[in-house]
């Protein structure tokens, strides 16, 4: 496929981004592509706002699989790029658009030069939330086209063009949303004794939180929470009656989730009592970690240092989270970071990756499939 047009389809989607199972226009512009392949050995089949795509092989012993995520965040961008979102306070500011992308590319390559294995193309929505892959997972058609491995990639601004960053294991950690309503009495700024003030309640909660990673978490062990959002009040002379926290918690182990989970509502209680409020715990989705098969990871790596030119960075885990997690918990597989070199890190307005880095992984992902789906 030439790269025009794969830079071409990368800007077209990048202008659309969309939330997670609201990606519509997405969907539409990923099928109408789709059905301009040549389509005797394709078949495509939707789901919600996702897509499935077969691609039959030639004499197919096993289905090797390729997952990508299609939704968009909620934030407004600020790259000045002349094809940035089109869409008022949404943009693709994980690489969305880059994965998808790479994922055409690859699939084009196979409409037109078959490999004896079948080849299934996965594209799911809301994996920023609340989560796609499980549900996608389970869904009648994946449970027809169950294939026998998997592989996704998720860009990394940190790393430069050319390099992709893999451990076999775990790669990102297990993690939960977390949203907390307080709700007390509001009223007069100048009578805070006659009120339940949320703002001060909610202060007071998030720098409890803070103690929970270094006092109650092993120190050798890792968790993360973070509060990315309070909402609270409305002008700044009346008490607040509400407030609410909006965050994420991330653990390499699921024993550790399970103790931050126990600790925050021990606290949220301590707050209910202290603050004269009530408090309600919504955890929202829920992604397993992302585990990589240790054959076939190792089975990768090794074919990425021998067989192609791309630089290999055996990297640590991270404490991103991704629901792919659930697919490789069913189904052996790995995925592996993308360098994209971006001074702007992942999920921040002025994310811009490297547009190479589509060529390269269109490459790496073709030659490694053909490599494994002839054996
Ligand atoms: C790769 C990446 O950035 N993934 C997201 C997944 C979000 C999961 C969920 N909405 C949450 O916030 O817990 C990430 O933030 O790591």
């Amino acid at each position: 496929m030439n790269k025009d047009a794969l830079i071409a389809i990368r800007r077209d989607l990048h202008k659309i981004p969309e939330l997670g199972f609201q990606e519509h226009k997405t969907q539409k512009y990923l099928l109408d592509y789709i059905h301009s392949l040549p389509n005797e050995r394709l078949e495509v089949k939707t789901w919600r706002t996702g897509i499935f795509v077969k691609v039959h092989g030639t004499n197919p012993r096993k289905m090797i699989a390729y997952r990508t995520d299609i939704d968009g965040l909620p934030i407004e961008e600020k790259t000045g790029l002349s094809f940035q979102s089109e869409h008022p306070g949404l943009m693709h500011a994980c690489g969305h658009d880059f994965h998808m992308t790479i994922a055409l590319g690859v699939l084009t390559h196979f409409a037109y030069h078959p490999i004896q294995d079948d080849l299934l193309f996965i594209f799911q929505p809301a994996e920023e939330g609340p989560g796609g892959a499980e549900p996608m997972l389970n869904s009648e058609i994946m449970q027809q086209w169950m294939p026998d491995m998997i592989t996704a990639l998720h860009i990394a601004p940190e790393l430069p063009v050319g390099t992709i960053g893999m451990k076999p294991g775990l790669l990102f950690a297990n993690t939960s949303e977390l949203f907390i309503d307080l709700t007390g009495k509001g009223g007069h700024a100048a009578f805070p004794h006659t009120t339940h003030d949320m703002v001060v309640a909610a202060c007071s909660l998030v720098t409890q939180l803070q103690s929970i990673v270094s006092r109650n978490i092993d120190p050798l062990d890792s968790a993360v929470i973070t509060i990315g959002k309070i909402a609270s009040g409305t002008i700044q002379n009346i008490i607040a009656d509400h407030a609410r926290l909006e965050g994420t918690i991330r653990t390499f182990s699921v024993e550790s989730m399970e103790k931050v989970k126990k600790r925050i509502e021990d606290m949220v209680k301590g707050i209910e009592i202290g603050y004269q409020c009530k408090a309600e715990i919504d955890w929202g989705s829920m992604y397993y970690q992302v585990w990589n098969d240790e054959a076939l990871s190792k089975e990768f790596m090794e074919f990425v240092q021998n067989e192609t030119e791309i630089q290999l960075h055996v990297c640590k885990e991270a404490m991103t989270g991704e629901d792919f997690g659930y697919m490789l918990a069913k189904i052996p597989g790995f995925m592996f970071w993308l360098g994209v070199d971006s001074p702007y890190g992942l999920h921040h307005a002025k994310l811009s990756p490297n547009e190479q880095a589509i060529f390269k992984a269109v490459d790496l992902i073709c030659q490694y499939f053909e490599w494994k789906g002839n054996k």
